[in-house]
């Protein structure tokens, strides 16, 4: 336990993030390859007996029933998006250590995730148009939900390190319930804009037609996902919600 607690450092959590990077563009170049697919998210649609809503709801409902049997939310790295009524864990008991403050398990944004996700990203990074596999498009959007999720959560562990190293200047604002000093503490905003720079290059980059034998740049500047489109959701939502996740767990720090 000691040693993941001494392993975490500013750096540590930083160079996870950016790995994190990765698999969010990813995944998102992954939902790209459908269309919108409107009936995925359609209550209507989806006329079975029970109550999920639409397929997505019921892809996200029950992926998230068999992975909290095999204990994936036993990791506080993990968050669901309906944490009601889940099963517990089947398996045995492991000890992730225990890094966080207890009272972190409360902090989740994940229906405001699930909100911005499909309100406002989706419909910038998809093409209009409807192929009818729903299914595959439903399983795409809980890839980009539960790693977006897992990166914003994250926010808790930034939190925990930057009150490890600078506690003298957070627990006053703590103490009075100051958000706004709270914020203003753990903003970098040169590491924002790096952030921002590094998410549109690698949009470009792994969005790239990669074609052998054939040098004509008839595919130059056509990406999967709009490189814009991913740098601007970052600023726009992912950094503001990451953010708003370390002031919630800060507030809950000293509890
Ligand atoms: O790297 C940090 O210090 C973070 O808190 C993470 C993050 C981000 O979401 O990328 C959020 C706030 C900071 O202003 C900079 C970056």
């Amino acid at each position: 336990e000691s040693d993941v607690r001494d392993r975490l450092t500013l750096e540590s959590v930083r160079d996870s993030l950016i790995r994190q990077e990765d698999s969010i563009v990813f995944s998102l170049i992954e939902r790209a390859k459908f269309p919108l697919n409107a009936p995925t998210y359609d209550p209507s649609y989806f006329l079975m007996p029970g109550s999920y809503g639409s397929l997505v709801e019921l892809v996200v409902k029950q992926t998230e029933a068999v992975q909290a049997k095999a204990g994936r939310y036993e990791n506080s790295e993990e968050h669901p998006f309906f944490p009601d009524d889940l099963p517990p864990s089947q398996v045995p008991p492991h000890k992730y250590p225990r890094v966080l403050n207890p009272a972190a398990v409360f902090v989740n944004v994940n229906k405001k995730i699930w909100d911005v996700y499909f309100n406002k990203l989706l419909p910038l990074f998809v093409a209009p148009g409807d192929d009818g596999i729903y299914a595959s498009t439903a399983a795409r959007d809980l890839e980009c939900l539960q790693v977006l999720s897992r990166r914003i959560h994250y926010g808790k562990l930034v939190a925990e390190v930057k009150f490890r190293d600078e506690w003298k200047h957070y627990e006053p604002a703590i103490r009075a319930r100051d958000k706004k000093t709270l914020m203003d503490l753990l903003t970098a905003p040169a590491v924002e804009k790096a952030v921002k720079k590094r998410v549109t290059k690698k949009a470009s980059i792994f969005g790239q037609e990669v074609k052998v034998g054939d040098d004509s740049d008839e595919n130059k500047g056509k990406y999967k996902v709009d490189p814009a489109v991913v740098s601007r959701f970052y600023g726009d939502w992912v950094i503001p919600l990451t953010k708003d996740v370390e002031v919630q767990y800060l507030l809950h720090r000293l509890d």
